[in-house]
């Protein structure tokens, strides 16, 4: 029996930061936001599929997807938001499910899917547990700000495209609390891993 946990959070909540430690632990993390950005390289039909809906000038001179301008589209509208994720969401759907079967194949005892959007596209059935790596909104607002080197409205669109974080929150099975230090959310993350049995 393999344990899959689903971990999710807001943007910039600190995701990647635990899914490092997980990495560390030896433990596999399938990441939705590279697999989303595998999904859209030129010569994948959901490719063309942005293409068409989204036009010629959301591309770079070589062809790539211009994702700073990308975003800038979809984090102020939420129709054209909709529009990008009902052509992205089955394409990652499909590639994380077939990367996690590949992983229990293997005999891994513990997979992470690290899933920004866990809540929100309907995910959770992908995981045994849900874990939500959680911020309060200032935290969140300024870690973004000065990790995209956004403007506070920037980053606020951003934040607001998303279920609020106290609401995935009540979703989760679990939670880490992440205001603090790094060492201080690692240690947390022990404690849950013991309590699945994960470690020892
Ligand atoms: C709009 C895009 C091109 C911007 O790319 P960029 O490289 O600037 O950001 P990146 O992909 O690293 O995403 C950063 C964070 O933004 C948030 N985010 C991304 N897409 C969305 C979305 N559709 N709705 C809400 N939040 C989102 C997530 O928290 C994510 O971790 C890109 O995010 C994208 O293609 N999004 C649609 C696919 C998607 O939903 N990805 C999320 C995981 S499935
Ligand atoms: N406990 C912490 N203390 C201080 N800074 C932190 C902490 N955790 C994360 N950070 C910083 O906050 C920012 C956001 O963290 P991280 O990239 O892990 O978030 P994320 O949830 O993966 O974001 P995204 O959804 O955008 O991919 C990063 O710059 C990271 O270095």
């Amino acid at each position: 029996m393999s344990l899959v946990i689903g971990l999710t959070g807001g943007i910039a909540s600190g995701k990647s930061t635990v899914a490092k430690m997980f990495v560390d632990l030896d433990i596999p993390v399938i990441d939705a936001d590279v697999i989303a950005r595998e999904v859209v390289e030129p010569g994948e039909e959901p490719y063309n599929q942005v293409v068409r809906a989204f036009g010629e000038e959301i591309l770079n001179p070589d062809g790539s997807i211009n994702r700073p301008k990308l975003g800038s589209i979809i984090f102020t509208n939420e129709e054209k938001r909709e529009q990008l994720n009902q052509i992205v969401h089955p394409a990652v759907r499909k590639r994380m499910l077939k990367k996690k079967e590949d992983y229990i194949e293997q005999g891994e005892k513990c997979i992470v899917l690290d899933i920004p959007l866990l809540f929100e596209s309907k995910l959770t059935s992908l995981a045994d547990k849900t874990l939500v790596v959680f911020v309060d909104e200032k935290t969140q607002l300024k870690r973004l700000m000065e990790r995209n080197k956004l403007s506070e409205q920037e980053a606020l669109n951003r934040i607001e495209s998303q279920m609020p974080l106290k609401e995935k929150a009540k979703l989760a099975d679990e939670l880490i609390d992440n205001n603090h230090t790094v060492e201080e959310s690692k240690k947390q993350l022990l404690y849950l891993l013991k309590k699945w049995s994960v470690i020892e």
